[in-house]
């Protein structure tokens, strides 16, 4: 590593810190940034949240939290990614390639890109790791993931995350860099564990939601989100992943944390979609996108993953959740340690 990267630009412990997007999460993260000593810019795309949170507010994403000042607002991406010692990327995963393509060329050199956002490239499979490495390649790469909603971060309310990056020494600086008293960060150089646990329990969260929407009892509920974790591990197992961080925050904790409240967008999801209930308008749920490549990538890789089929097929109109019920019920009987 850098002994610039160690040090940072800036003087005293602080660093610059570019935040890209302006929705719940990235205004969250931005509030952590500045808790933890860092001089924060927060790329919004849109005029209206940049003028909200100069105000001290963003309704239209966090409602009802008020947002500190230090916080420098802009649409202008350059301008928050001016001399940034490093860059959270937090826009939804099917934007991160439209968001580095505006951003590779303002990106400062050596300053690790951060990504923040859940998921899987819904027409490649690639994780996002893998686009971030294609459109920056001289910077490095790392992943902050676990049980985390905006709104409990925002308000300052305490949780635990990870940080990943394939060099040990990178996640731990970074670690230390954006832990504050409410925001411990773990680190790890499992990057691609982090990010498959992930992108992988919105699949599950919104299955949970389906099930409770669909009256379908709390033992189902339970069942389902342990055989889904088999499916989260034997994914990531083909990918390289280890199994104690898929165990860890990232995985296990962030599956606990969200298909068991309906504070959990993709949950909610799930939930509208038991109780038949209208999908348009919902907010952001990127167990969608991730469901139907997840899928496709099991089937590609012959790996075992009938929920995340089933979540995928139920979503794309295929099947009703009463027969994917039915076809999970009646598959044939195995040893439960058969992963
Ligand atoms: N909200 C939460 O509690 C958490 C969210 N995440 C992850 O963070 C990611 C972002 O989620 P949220 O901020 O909650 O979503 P959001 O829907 O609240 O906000 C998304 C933001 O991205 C912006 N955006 C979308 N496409 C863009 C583009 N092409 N260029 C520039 N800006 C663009 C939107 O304008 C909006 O400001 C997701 O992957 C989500 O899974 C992770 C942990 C917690
Ligand atoms: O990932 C999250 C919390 O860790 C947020 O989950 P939702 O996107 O389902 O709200």
């Amino acid at each position: 590593m850098s002994a610039k990267r160690v040090s940072g630009k800036r003087s005293g412990s602080g660093w610059r810190v570019a935040v890209l997007g302006g929705g719940a999460w990235g205004t969250a993260l931005a509030l952590a940034m500045l808790r933890a000593g860092h001089e924060v810019r927060l790329f919004a795309r849109d005029a209206e949240t940049v003028a909200a949170v100069a105000r001290g507010e963003n309704p239209r994403y966090l409602p009802g939290i008020r947002i500190a000042p230090g916080i420098a607002a802009t649409s202008d991406i350059a301008a928050a990614l001016d001399g940034a010692d490093c860059v959270l990327a937090v826009t939804p995963a099917q934007s991160l390639r439209a968001v580095l393509a505006a951003a590779h060329n303002h990106v400062p050199r050596e300053a690790p890109l951060v990504l923040c956002a859940k998921g899987i490239e819904r027409d490649t499979g690639a994780l996002l790791s893998s686009i971030v490495e294609e459109k920056l390649p001289g910077n490095p790469v790392a992943a902050l993931s676990g049980p985390s909603f905006a709104t409990d971060v925002a308000r300052g309310l305490p949780t635990a995350v990870v940080v990943a990056a394939r060099e040990a020494e990178l996640a731990a600086e970074l670690a230390a860099r954006f832990s504050a008293e409410n925001l411990r960060c773990y680190s790890s150089d499992d990057l691609i564990g982090v990010e498959i646990g992930g992108a992988l329990k919105n699949v599950f969260a919104i299955a949970a939601g389906a099930v409770t929407g669909a009256g379908l009892g709390a033992s189902a509920q339970a069942a389902m989100v342990t055989r889904g974790f088999v499916e989260l591990r034997r994914i990531g197992a083909a990918f390289g992943a280890r199994p104690e961080t898929l165990m860890g925050l990232s995985g296990l904790g962030d599956l606990l944390l969200t298909c068991s409240s309906p504070q959990s967008r993709n949950f909610a999801y799930g939930l509208a979609l038991g109780q038949g209930k209208p999908l348009a308008g919902l907010p952001l749920a990127e167990g969608v996108p991730t469901a139907g490549i997840a899928a496709r990538i099991a089937a590609e890789r012959q790996i075992e993953a009938p929920i995340i089929s089933a979540v995928a097929a139920i979503l794309d109109g295929k099947v009703t959740i009463d027969q994917a019920v039915t076809a999970l019920m009646t598959r044939p009987l195995k040893t439960e340690t058969d992963i």
